[in-house]
């Protein structure tokens, strides 16, 4: 029980007892007349329904202290049935009722709050003295009011209190300032956030109208059009801020607005780094992809070797100039081909490629096949005289093979010719001027035999300006299955349907250290070709230096048969490959090979059949 209010002036004052309810088993007075009964009885029914229809709950109680009559939300409040409580002492049912004090005392009082034990239920409750026409007390009224209605509201109270805490400190952590107004422009709300950029305490800002100067606009505008924006930029002191604006919409009603602002000044300042290096980066990606680019006419080289990409750069640069290109490598390794495809990228792919191979002529020849030489120049000279290559490759590229074998004698000559790029036919009395570019290549250690004596150092320094060197082949056999796919299709008969080469013998392919370079391997592909049955090129298929030569015998068996397989079987397939690779060897006769195997004839064309070899 807590707060009890008297007031002595209210009282029900009443000339007779009136029947309050139809079912009150009361008598209340003695020859009542017939038709006043009737009317009574409607005014009860009256009576009671309106008490019935008040959501304040109704208890009448006699000066006996029994309850006379109870309204069904008393009953409600205090979940209790009439017949449970009618003519029962209020102090039983409502034990520290005040219909108690109110009898005893003649007073009204008012309670903040009564909670029963009986029925459990807390109420707000004013009593009512009941008095007739000569102010005798003859009851107490009570009316209820449950409690539970006002405790809803106060957890409700509660709840929103500990939403807005919860609200508070997460905002509070953001680092996106936070403020709402409302529809006045006024600030209701800000976050720790929205404080710092103002550099104002809350008191301040709540006092204040929004800060930065565009944001009271931004606030408006969402407030009056009842509509969020988003992407607005500010600009405040040394700061870019990014706000977004939303309408606080309650019951259809804009009840105000939240700014989100949000400082890109650090952002902005790392975007635009970021755009810088973009762009830088990007104009190395295109400075790296114009060297990694290859002229076309360099895509007759294949192979995807970063060794060998890195040196067909440099060629495709020099390529694009007219200096003096020196290439080095092994034989066989593409250093034609390179000199192909400088020529072939430059200025004067118009005009003729000429290669001489040095190493191939004693010198008397090759020096008038490199200068030509004029009628009567000596016996058996040519009537009309002969053009020399550097007079043929004039307006085009000199390539000058096997530089390396050229004796002193010759080197000197040829020194003469690059100083002046003019050329004199033996025998001849004319100079013509030249336009030759040369380009030299050779696999001898040239700097050794500059110490040797054996090269002069003046004309390595002429032909020398740049200097690609190839690969060998074993430093990328990465480059093998392409350049073996690329000879395939050159060899085989047919471009739609080409030869093809099994796991086991590329792998084969790939083992093998290629001392004669590019040029053994396009040669092993095209006789392989020719010897391949059902389309497929298999190890037996490959010369037997590929497969025989420095592997040990374990080593062998397992390359050429693949992967490992019962023992029977790998015995057949085993059995079967030597079988082949025998008539093979003796080519194609059976009788040679049946000896090499040491077999009978009956065992061996057994074999045949048991291998279904043609
Ligand atoms: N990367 C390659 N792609 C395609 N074919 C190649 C490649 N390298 C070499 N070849 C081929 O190999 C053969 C030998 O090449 P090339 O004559 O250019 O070699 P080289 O180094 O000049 O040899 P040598 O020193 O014996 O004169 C040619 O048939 C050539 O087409």
């Amino acid at each position: 029980m807590s707060g009890n209010g008297m007031c002595k002036d209210s009282k029900i004052k009443v000339d007779s007892m009136k029947v309050l309810h139809q079912d009150s088993k009361h008598n209340f007075g003695p020859n009542v007349p017939q038709d006043a009964l009737e009317r009574l009885l409607y005014q009860n029914a009256f009576l009671t329904a309106i008490l019935d229809s008040l959501d304040v709950g109704v208890c009448f109680v006699n000066k006996e202290k029994e309850i006379i009559y109870v309204n069904k939300e008393q009953l409600n409040i205090h979940n209790l049935t009439m017949e449970s409580v009618l003519g029962k002492q209020v102090g039983e049912i409502f034990p520290g009722t005040g219909h108690i004090d109110v009898l005893e005392t003649g007073i009204s009082s008012t309670k903040d709050e009564i909670q029963f034990n009986t029925t459990g239920a807390t109420v707000r409750p004013k009593y009512t003295p009941i008095v007739d026409g000569d102010n005798n007390l003859i009851g107490s009224l009570a009316f209820v009011k449950a409690i539970e209605d006002y405790r809803e509201f106060s957890i409700e109270v509660k709840s929103i209190k500990s939403i807005y805490e919860r609200f508070s400190l997460i905002f509070n952590n953001l680092q996106e300032a936070i403020v709402a107004v409302d529809t006045m422009g006024k600030v209701v709300y800000a976050n720790s956030a929205y404080l710092q950029i103002c550099g104002e305490d809350m008191e301040n800002v709540l006092k204040n109208k929004l800060k930065f100067e565009g944001l009271g606009t931004i606030a408006m505008n969402t407030l009056r059009n009842a509509k969020s924006i988003n992407d607005n930029l500010l600009s405040s002191k040394d700061m870019q801020l990014e706000v977004i604006s939303f309408p606080i919409i309650v019951d259809e009603e804009v009840v105000g607005c939240i700014c989100i602002i949000r400082d890109i000044t650090v952002v902005q300042t790392l975007t635009e780094r970021l755009e810088r290096t973009t762009h830088m980066a990007e104009y190395f990606k295109k400075q790296i992809y114009r060297q990694k680019a290859l002229p076309t006419a360099f895509e007759t080289i294949i192979g995807n070797s970063a060794c060998l990409k890195e040196q067909l750069t440099i060629a495709a640069k020099a390529a694009v100039t007219s200096c003096r290109v020196m290439i080095r490598g092994s034989n066989g390794a593409g250093k034609e081909l390179i000199a192909r495809a400088i020529h072939a990228s430059s200025t004067r792919s118009t005009g003729p490629f000429i290669a001489v191979n040095c190493a191939a002529l004693p010198d008397a020849l090759l020096e008038s096949e490199l200068f030509g030489y004029d009628e009567g120049a000596f016996t058996g000279a040519k009537k009309g005289g002969k053009p020399g290559k550097f007079e043929l490759a004039n307006g085009g590229t000199l390539f000058l093979d096997e530089i390396g074998d050229m004796s002193v004698y010759m080197q000197a000559k040829l020194l003469r010719i690059l100083q002046n790029m003019e050329n004199e036919r033996i025998g001849g009395t004319k100079v013509q001027k030249l336009d030759v570019r040369v380009i030299s290549a050779t696999n001898r250690d040239l700097e050794q035999m500059i110490v040797d004596g054996q090269f002069r150092e003046d004309l390595y320094y002429r032909m020398n300006v740049v200097m690609v060197t190839v690969p060998d082949l074993k430093e990328r056999k990465g480059d093998i299955p392409m350049l073996s796919d690329y000879f395939l299709k050159k060899y085989s008969k047919s471009e739609e349907d080409p030869i093809t080469i099994s796991k086991e013998a590329l792998e084969l392919l790939e083992l093998y250290d290629w001392p004669g370079n590019v040029r053994e391997l396009e040669n092993v592909i095209e006789r392989s070709v020719v010897f391949a049955e059902n389309g497929v090129i298999q190890p037996f298929h490959l010369p037997s230096n590929l497969w025989l030569n420095d592997f040990e015998e374990e080593k062998q068996s397992v390359v050429i048969i693949g992967n490992t397989k019962p023992l029977e079987e790998l015995v057949m397939e085993c059995e079967k490959q030597a079988i082949k690779r025998a008539i093979l060897e003796a080519g194609n006769n059976k009788s040679k090979a049946m000896e090499a195997l040491q077999l009978s004839r009956r065992a061996f064309y057994y074999k045949l059949n048991k291998y279904n070899i043609s």
